[in-house]
């Protein structure tokens, strides 16, 4: 009711009957923007000294607030500020947010279904207030980040995500809707806590966990049969059991999987052409992946699927190059009770023994390229970085993509130190840029889905296709990909600043929406119909989806009679 709050206009006052109920001086949204930046600069000054994760939440909160008051303008300042204030509504923060969430909760925000609402989810999805929603994130909170099964706190990432979707893609924030699935933790230590705000139940297994999901899945698209629904922080099994089971079915597609994969896939060409290379020497590139979770096995398949496509060879003789490691060692055919989705890429234990440690894949195989997406941080400690120093090529490439900062594989001014001031870095939360001894800058690159996420959502949505293709996914990746110069990628800069997220996510929406008409899949959007999007040129195609990005002006409130 009180959404521009002092900004609201005397006339809108008489409309909307709240004159009297606000001071009555009319503040400008200009002041108003004013007026909260200063307010975050002085608590970053009172805050000065005091441990990082005590800032990071005073900082998470005032946003927060925010927020909840008045959602124009804190769009305009995320959007404004996206390089500073991402990190905090989105990764890192966004993680420490979860682990306390049930503390910190104040007011619900987004829709919470639970094991306890199975046979109601039909009429509950009609709670929702907002008649219109065109992008759902959803979780279970089975695995938040790096840092495991968070339960129903796991709500903080679909809201984070969302946020992004709105600052990067502009989908108005009206039609957004997070999404929390609780069937239960297996978190003791918040099933012992008594603020804990989920059900205090294991989780629910086998087909009672997916007749909750299904649903869910069925309800969401009853009410709403246009939305894109984004799978977020599901573990791995789920991850993958839930794509395919809908992916033919829903418009849906998983972040951590295909997002994921295709900020790898356009990272690692990237340090192909970094090394001076054509990008056709991506088949030769020898690729340790540490991970072989929904991110790690998401990466690897569509890295292996791009080199038999270059190469023109099976996605069996592609695996050649591809080394895959997770909590046991390097993958190998010889190991017992072999997950089938890691089949295709064990290894011949005759070229490296079963189980190998990182250091010993990588002293052995003297790979391109070492890739981290296993939650485990520091794991690529000084004795595996300096190995790294022996690899082929000359412009090594170390990414460290696991979240929070704290569960990255290795920090940036490690990597610079131990792996050599040549390297290529890439972390999945931001670090500083590192100064090198040699007086150039280390440039970090922050290998995040965020790059991809928002374009392939808002590309389905404005395509109106009814699934996402691996052809529309594949065109997100080739964008981002090509997106930067021969000049920047010599500097080892992979992907854009994130100052130009807008500008990214255009540009991969557009992409997007070509793919889905080669596909032949597009229904249209609006008064935009499938024979209009076909016609549409590249250029015109990115000025479709720029035209139809929300942004956060205040607009007069139509009173409700
Ligand atoms: N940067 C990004 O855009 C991005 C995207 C998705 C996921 N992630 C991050 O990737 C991490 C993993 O996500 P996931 O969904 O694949 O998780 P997951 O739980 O599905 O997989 C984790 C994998 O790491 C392996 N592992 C665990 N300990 C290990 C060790 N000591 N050595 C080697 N491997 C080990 C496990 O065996 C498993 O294969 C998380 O931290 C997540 O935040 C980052
Ligand atoms: O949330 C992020 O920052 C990236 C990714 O989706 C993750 O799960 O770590
Ligand atoms: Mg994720």
């Amino acid at each position: 009711m009180f959404a521009q709050d002092t900004g609201f206009p005397l006339t809108e006052r008489d409309r909307l009957g709240l004159r009297g109920l606000l001071p009555p001086r009319v503040i400008s949204f200009e002041q108003q923007y004013a007026r909260f930046i200063e307010s975050f600069r002085s608590l970053e000054r009172n805050t000065q000294g005091q441990p990082d994760n005590v800032v990071s939440l005073a900082k998470w909160r005032i946003l927060n607030r925010l927020h909840d008051r008045n959602e124009t303008l804190y769009y305009r300042v995320l959007i404004d500020n996206i390089k500073d204030f991402a990190p905090i509504i989105y990764t890192p923060t966004v993680g420490l947010v979860c682990q306390n969430y049930s503390g910190l909760y104040r007011r619900p925000r987004g829709m919470y279904f639970s094991a306890k609402d199975k046979g109601e989810m039909m009429s509950m999805i009609y709670n929702w207030p907002a008649h219109q929603v065109d992008m759902i994130v959803i979780t279970d909170g089975s695995r938040i980040l790096g840092l495991g099964d968070l339960g129903v706190q796991g709500i903080g990432i679909p809201i984070g995500k969302l946020d992004m979707y709105v600052a990067a893609a502009g989908i108005n924030p009206q039609r957004v809707l997070p999404i929390m699935l609780d069937v239960g933790t297996n978190n003791q230590k918040l099933l012992q806590n008594p603020l804990y705000l989920g059900l205090r139940q294991p989780r629910l297994e086998g087909e009672e966990y997916l007749e909750i999901v299904d649903e869910f899945m069925e309800a969401a698209f009853t009410r709403w049969p246009k939305a894109v629904v984004q799978f977020e922080d599901f573990q791995a099994k789920w991850a993958f059991e839930t794509l395919d089971r809908y992916r033919k079915k829903f418009c849906m597609f998983n972040d951590d999987v295909q997002g994921t994969a295709g900020v790898a896939l356009a990272g690692l060409l990237g340090t192909v052409r970094a090394q001076g290379r054509p990008l056709s020497d991506f088949v030769n590139q020898k690729i340790v992946v540490v991970g072989a979770g929904s991110a790690g096995l998401g990466v690897t398949k569509t890295a292996v699927q791009a080199v038999a496509r270059m190469a023109g060879i099976s996605f069996a003789e592609a695996t050649k190059n591809f080394y895959l490691i997770d909590k046991d060692g390097l993958v190998t055919t010889e190991r017992s009770k072999l997950d089938p989705a890691v089949v295709p890429f064990a290894k011949n234990p005759a070229e490296i023994r079963e189980g190998a440690s990182i250091v010993e894949v990588v002293k052995t195989v003297r790979p391109h390229v070492l890739l981290g997406l296993s939650g485990v941080g520091g794991i690529f400690n000084e004795e595996v970085l300096k190995a790294m120093r022996e690899s082929d090529s000359c412009k090594p490439a170390i990414f460290a993509m696991s979240n929070p900062t704290l569960n990255a594989e290795c920090t940036a001014a490690d990597a610079f130190k131990h792996a050599g001031e040549n390297i290529v870095f890439g972390s999945g939360s931001p670090f500083e840029h590192v100064q090198l001894e040699n007086g150039n800058v280390g440039h970090v690159n922050q290998a995040n889905n965020m790059y991809l996420f928002p374009g392939i959502g808002l590309g389905t949505l404005l395509s109106g296709a009814r699934i996402v293709t691996d052809g529309m996914l594949l065109a997100a990746a080739e964008c981002l990909a090509s997106y930067m110069t021969d000049e920047q990628v010599q500097k080892g800069i992979l992907y854009p600043s994130i100052n130009n997220i807008r500008h990214i996510t255009a540009e991969v929406g557009a992409a997007v929406v070509r793919a889905a008409v080669t596909d032949d899949i597009v229904e249209g959007h609006g008064d935009v119909g499938p024979r209009d999007l076909s016609h549409m040129s590249k250029e015109e195609t990115v000025d479709y989806i720029t035209r139809n990005m929300w942004f956060p002006i205040y607009s007069p409130l139509v009173h409700e009679k």
